[in-house]
């Protein structure tokens, strides 16, 4: 017992060169520095926690140098920073002479591997092949699959085959046998691998879905994100960059990052569930607009937001919210939420307590203030339940939002002129706060909801009517029209909501993904 906590330190060789190798069960980790070295003396390290493999070398070595001995090797393939917040798989390979050292060093790496209880062994795999430059599939097979049977993750993968199957299926499957879902595509594949989780386990639960006030049951499996989308903000925000490799060491090593959820009701009815952006205006008109384009994948975005921007819509209604405790952080804040934030910490805290006290059925105190409702004219309307960062805006839509502290942060742009809505746009790019302009509001909430002026309570049959009438003489030329584009829509995570009217709920904690958060001393 004793001597598996004592460092095993022995002379091996690297690329030709005698080197010094440690492995070392307290840290715990595997350093190893070379013994003469031919200019300064360079010490690597890798925690074990970062070691994504160890393999006995097979081939015999043939430089002349070592061709008459027998010697013996193992590699040790590890995750390595590279270039901001990108991970790439490295690999050294230790050689010695004695048959049976090199077996010891195997082992004892093996035994540490082991002992990372955290890592999945069995994964359930969602290929969307159809998100982004249509390159899912291509993207899991060369880059993703490979590194799983390295680190001997077993996986079942599907590749979808029509829109909801993956969250379909999600309610069907044995879930008991995986240790995480995997969602390779975009933010709106994630989205339904979510709700088929967050759904069934509901349904596992008894928990009504249409009620907006019931606490929720949280999800234990994690889910793993292979960007394959056009956006990706959800992956973006949560590791720092968009790159299948990043994403899948993240999830061998297995990494933990809580998340909130936002649920979207509208009377009393289960609309949808987000995580990213809802954005009512200016991004659900962009939406609309892009989903007629899927053709062109990411692009379709630019092309529909600068389309959206020239029409230059606004829309009136109601919002009303009660601001989140300051203890929870502003959204004008400059420190960012990054890997083991504090104030995700202390909400992790609160959540437990609370989901205890529901068990025992103890009474709720909410500490939130008065109600504030803002009647007006916005440009638009958004809820960031994260920064929201992605290539587009490597800051994001609220660069101080957190991603498990149990709030959003609502946006409200009001009506302005093109001028100065394309000023509020082009902050999101660079390092001018894009809230420091007098046509925007920003406040953290826990809960808010939506009503627009022109009411959507008319009868459906007619409002068909009203559409088809429209299109025929509208083609998007509004002023002529007089169709005045009372409403827009929602854009959920991408995806368009049918009702205009909403509440909207924060869910602390409710889902849990394979990521860490955004390092901070990642390499520039
Ligand atoms: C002048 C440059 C202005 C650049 C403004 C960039 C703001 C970008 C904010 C991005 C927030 C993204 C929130 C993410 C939401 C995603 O969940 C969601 C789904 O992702 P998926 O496709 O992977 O499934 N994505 C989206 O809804 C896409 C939103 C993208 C909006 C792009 C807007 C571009 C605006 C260009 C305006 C150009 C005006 C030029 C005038 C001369
Ligand atoms: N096999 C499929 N065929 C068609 N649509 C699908 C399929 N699988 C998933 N989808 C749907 O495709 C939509 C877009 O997926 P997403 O991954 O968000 O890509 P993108 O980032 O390009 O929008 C989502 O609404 C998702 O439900
Ligand atoms: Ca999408």
């Amino acid at each position: 017992m004793e001597s598996a906590r004592r460092p095993l330190v022995s002379q091996l060789w690297v690329k030709n060169r005698r080197n010094e190798a440690v492995l070392d069960p307290e840290r715990p980790a595997l350093s190893w520095k070379e013994l003469q070295p031919k200019s300064g003396r360079v010490c690597h390290s890798v925690p074990i926690s970062e070691i994504i493999a160890v393999e006995t070398e097979q081939k015999r070595y043939n430089s002349d140098t070592w061709q008459k001995f027998n010697h013996h090797a193992f590699t040790v393939h590890y995750a390595q920073r590279a270039q901001k917040h990108c991970w790439r798989c490295s690999a050294v390979t230790f050689w010695c002479k004695d048959e049976e050292l090199c077996h010891q060093w195997i082992q004892a790496i093996k035994k540490l591997l082991e002992l990372q209880t955290s890592r999945p062994k069995h994964l359930l795999v969602y290929i969307n092949p159809y998100g982004g430059k249509q390159q899912g599939k291509q993207i899991y097979e060369q880059k993703v699959a490979p590194l799983f049977s390295l680190a001997s993750i077993t996986t079942d993968v599907i590749v979808t085959e029509r829109a909801n199957h993956a969250k379909d299926d999600l309610f069907e499957v044995n879930l008991e046998k995986y240790d995480g879902v995997i969602s390779v595509g975009g933010d709106g594949m994630f989205s339904e691998v979510m709700h088929g989780l967050i759904g069934r386990m509901q349904k596992d639960s008894s928990i009504d879905q249409n009620n907006p006030s019931a606490p929720l049951a949280p999800c234990n499996l994690r889910i793993g994100i292979i960007p394959a989308g056009s956006t990706d903000c959800i992956c973006y925000a949560t590791v720092g960059i968009n790159d299948p490799v990043t994403s899948a060491l993240h999830i061998i090593i297995g990494d933990l990052q809580h998340m909130d959820v936002c649920s979207v009701h509208h009377n009393n009815t289960f609309l949808k569930y987000s995580v990213s952006l809802l954005g009512y205006g200016f991004y659900g008109d962009v939406l609309k607009d892009s989903e007629k384009n899927r053709w062109m994948g990411p692009t379709r975005y630019d092309f529909s937001g600068f389309k959206t921007f020239l029409s230059h819509h606004y829309y009136e209604g109601t919002v009303s919210f009660q601001q989140a405790n300051q203890t929870l952080g502003s959204p004008r804040d400059k420190s960012t939420c990054q890997s083991g934030c504090y104030i995700c910490k202390q909400s992790t805290q609160e959540v437990e307590e609370k989901r205890k006290r529901h068990h025992y059925n103890l009474e709720e105190t909410e500490d939130d203030g008065d109600w504030k409702v803002i009647r007006g004219k916005f440009m638009a309307i958004n809820a960031a339940n994260m920064s929201c960062a992605c290539p587009r805006s490597p800051k994001g839509l609220s660069p101080a939002a957190h991603l498990a502290a149990g709030t959003i942060d609502l946006i409200l742009v009001r009506r302005c002129s093109r001028l100065n809505f394309l000023r509020h746009l082009v902050r999101h790019k660079n390092q001018d706060d894009q809230f420091d302009l007098a046509f925007v509001e920003v406040y953290r909430v826990k809960t808010f909801l939506f009503t627009p002026k022109h009411s959507e309570n008319e009868d459906t049959d007619n409002k068909d009517v009203r559409k088809k009438h429209f299109n025929q003489i509208c083609n998007g030329n509004h002023s002529s029209c007089g169709c005045n584009h009372v409403n827009s829509i929602w854009n959920c995570d991408g995806e368009a909501l049918d009702h205009a009217a909403v509440e909207v709920r924060v869910h602390c904690q409710l889902i849990k993904l394979f990521a860490r958060g955004i390092e901070e001393d990642s390499k520039p």
